[in-house]
């Protein structure tokens, strides 16, 4: 079942349109990556999924309490991040949550009585996220959450946002880090210029681009009759759309020393790829 649906979505700024004919969805129980160059539309769909603007045409629909970051947090700076937190719940209407157990699991309990305006930019964000997680959201829906976060907050977002998803939440988050987008998603929607370029499962969508390195790769390129291969520098061979099964068993028959098998890096030249070509 779907958590959220975007179809045939239009949104135009005057005669500028941001968003043009825009559809996907992304099924409960997943962390769907949205990604697309600078421009996209992906701010306008998100602001629209949250109800904070209108579609020209089409629509773009959450099943059930929405919640999440953009990118103002909307936070006051005099504000303490206990009483922000607070704040959020009430409005969300739990009045009854824990603000302390959330401060605590958000890793911010140091900084409950600190205010808002004097806390770092990752702070802030972690708070952001606290207080869209406190309103038990089945949608969360985040803008580029991952600025401003060192490695371990990354690693903790990333955490959260599986563990959301495998209790049958919905995640969509937007985000030009390809490489966490890989770690932390199941699915991704590429879009370009207001218009989706593709949508899929992830590991389906990566396994169709299979890096090989080797010292030999000569060797390895004699075994590879049949498959879509092109050279990446001098000891690395991409190969395309093809069986990660049929590759290795090429690989082994070529007898060529393998330093790596991977999809690693292979998120970036899709997504170069979509985005250049259209
Ligand atoms: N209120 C507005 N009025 C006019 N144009 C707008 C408005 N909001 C957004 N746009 C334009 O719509 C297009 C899409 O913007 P949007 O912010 O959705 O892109 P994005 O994919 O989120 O980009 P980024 O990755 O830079 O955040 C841009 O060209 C932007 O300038």
């Amino acid at each position: 079942m779907d958590g959220l649906v975007v179809e045939d979505l239009i949104k135009r700024y005057g005669s500028f349109t941001a968003v043009d004919g825009l559809s996907f969805a992304v099924p409960r129980g997943s962390v769907c990556g949205f990604l697309g160059p600078n421009g996209a539309g992906k701010t306008t769909t998100l602001r629209i999924l949250f109800g904070l603007s209108r579609p020209t045409s089409g629509r773009a629909e959450g099943h059930g309490r929405i919640s999440g970051i953009l990118d103002r947090d909307g936070f006051h700076p005099a504000r303490s991040v206990w009483n922000e937190l607070s704040l959020a719940a009430a409005r969300a209407g739990r009045r009854d949550a824990d603000i302390d157990a959330a401060l605590a699991a958000a890793n911010l309990s140091h900084a409950a009585d600190k205010r808002v305006g004097e806390c770092s930019h990752g702070t802030r964000r972690r708070l952001s996220l606290a207080a869209a997680l406190i309103a038990a959201p089945d949608v969360l829906l985040l803008d580029e959450p991952a600025s401003g976060l060192d490695p371990h907050a990354l690693r903790a977002l990333r955490e959260r946002l599986q563990q959301h998803a495998s209790e049958g939440g919905t995640v969509l988050l937007s985000s030009h880090v390809l490489e966490d987008v890989a770690a932390t998603c199941d699915r991704v929607v590429v879009v370009n210029r207001g218009r989706r370029v593709a949508e899929g499962d992830l590991q389906a969508m990566l396994a169709q681009r299979i890096r090989l390195r080797s010292p030999e790769p000569e060797k390895l390129l004699g075994a590879m009759n049949g498959f879509e291969v092109t050279r990446d520098g001098a000891d690395t061979l991409i190969v395309a759309g093809a069986d990660p099964d049929a590759v290795g068993r090429a690989v082994r028959d070529s007898g060529a020393v393998l330093h790596e098998m991977s999809t690693q890096g292979a998120l970036e030249a899709l997504y170069v790829g979509l985005t250049e070509a259209s």
